[in-house]
Order: structure tokens, then sequence, then C-alpha cells
């Protein structure tokens, strides 16, 4: 039998096997409190390491990211520090309107003193399949030079923080429910030339890469992904532990979902029943 143990802690909760939930009134409050979240893993990464190895994903999250550009963060966090890679992008050109490295550029990266040379993004140029081995090999080389740290128990890359939205089918990052590279474990970084979610091609992170970071947030809202993330977070038995949000287990590291009350709604536990 699984125990759940749900510890309150104002508008946050642990979770034995699922990590941290934490569950926001509104958007703002989640965006304050994302903001601050990264900023301190910014902080105590260049701290320790120097560098701060962020992987970001597109879709809402970058919206909610926006409080980063604003007082105080604008000016306290040591961007010259960060180093950014994309834990999944779309094969499309840099400009065009689907590009996740287009929505940060626009939505974040443009309005924060971030050095152009840390802005780690994919070959554009290229089929989605050499995309991912271009990236893969990139993601090496500064594996090598320790800007990005190695995980203790397999050679994989760990990334400071890996952040991650979800779709309402479960989908996180371009990895997709029943897809077979929910079992790639040799590549860091794979391909789909058949994305169920337009566009149809894309690279992606694999589950190796993202467990082996040392925080992974993943940031979910409004009331139509609420059955994901019951399915991904609650004890609901065989039949969904292969949703990629349910894969999404950092070996050794934190993980922490940010969550709206909407998306929180379908959530067991009591104090989700108003
Ligand atoms: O296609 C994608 O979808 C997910 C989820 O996006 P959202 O808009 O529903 O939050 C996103 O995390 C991923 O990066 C993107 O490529």
């Amino acid at each position: 039998m699984v125990f759940l143990i749900w510890v309150w802690m104002a508008h946050s909760s642990v979770h034995k096997d699922r990590g941290e939930l934490r569950i926001h009134e509104n958007l703002v409050e989640l965006g304050t409190d994302l903001a601050e979240y990264i900023a301190e893993l910014s902080e105590a990464s260049v701290k320790e390491r120097g560098v701060f190895a962020i992987a970001i994903s597109g879709g809402s999250l970058i919206g909610l990211m926006g409080k980063l550009c604003e007082a105080p963060y604008h000016k306290t966090v040591d961007w010259a520090k960060w180093y950014i890679f994309w834990a999944d992008e779309r094969v499309v050109g840099k400009t065009h309107a689907d590009s996740n490295y287009k929505l940060a550029k626009d939505g974040l990266l443009s309005k924060v003193p971030v050095v152009p040379s840390h802005v780690n993004s994919i070959n554009d140029s290229v089929s989605a399949e050499e995309a991912a081995d271009d990236y893969e090999f990139h993601i090496r080389q500064l594996v090598k030079t320790r800007t990005i740290n190695v995980s203790d128990n397999s050679d994989c890359p760990k990334f400071d923080l890996v952040l991650l939205g979800m779709g309402p089918d479960g989908h996180v990052a371009s990895l997709f429910p029943n897809h077979p590279m929910l079992d790639e474990k040799s590549e860091w970084v794979t391909f789909i030339t058949d994305s169920p979610k337009p566009p149809p091609e894309r690279i992606t992170f694999t589950l190796p890469v993202i467990n082996s970071a040392s925080n992974v947030a993943v940031v979910v809202t409004g009331e139509s992904k609420a059955e994901a993330v019951h399915l991904a977070i609650d004890d609901v038995g065989p039949d969904y532990l292969s949703l990629p949000g349910r894969l999404v287990q950092p070996t050794k590291g934190k993980l922490v979902w940010f969550l709206d009350k909407p998306a929180a709604s379908k959530l067991d536990g009591p104090q989700f029943s108003e």
C-alpha cells in the first residue's frame, strides 16, 4: 500500500513520491513564486559552481516567467552567469511563430542582460535528426568543461534547473504519451517527426537527462490540464505509470510542481475539495 503524506505549508505541500506541490490562488501569485524560485536557484548555483545552467521549455511557461524581467530580479539576478538551453524545441526557423527560442527571446531573453553566446539554441537549418545530434554534441562539449554539471551516477548532464510545462495529454517537453522516445535510454537529445501536437518536427531532452537534473519544476495552469495533473501526481494505479508527466522523477534532484487552483482541482486530498 502506498501512503501519501501531505504536509501543508501555506500554499505548499509535499507529496511523498511526487515532490513538492505549490498551488496558487491565481497566475500572478504563481508567477511571483516561480520568479523567486528561479532567482534563488540561480544564486545558489552561481555561488556553488560559478554558473547557472538552465533548460527551459516553450508554451505557457514563458509568460509565467515574466516577473524575472521586472524589479528586483532584472537587477539582482546574475544574468551574465546564465547558460540557457531548451528542454525541447520545434524544428522551425528561429523567427517562426512556433519557435520556442523566439518565444523565449521575445518574452524574456531580450529583456534581461543574458550573454548572447550563452544562449544555446538548436541548429534550425538541418533535419530534426541532425538538429538533435548537433544539440547533444554541443551539450557534451559543455559537460566536458563543466559549464553543465555531470550526474554522479550516470554520464548524463546535470542541469541546475530544468523547467517544464505539461500539456492536457500529459506530455512534457516534446515527450508524448505512448511514443517510443519515452524508452530512450542512451541518447541525451532525441527527435520526433510525427508530433501529435503541431508542428510535427521537434527535438527533446530524453527522460534520463530530465531526471538527472538537480532541480526540475513542472509549471501547469488551467482546468484543461486538471486531469493530466491528477494522473501525473496522484496514486492512480498501473495504467498511467507511463504518462510522460508521471515519468518526471528526478533520481537525486528535487521536483517541484507549480500549479494554479484550476490545474490542481482534480488532485486527491481534502484540501482540494473546495
Ligand atoms: O508543445 C509544447 O507544449 C508544452 C506545453 O505547452 P503549454 O502551452 O500547454 O504550457 C511545452 O512545455 C513544450 O515546451 C512545447 O514545445
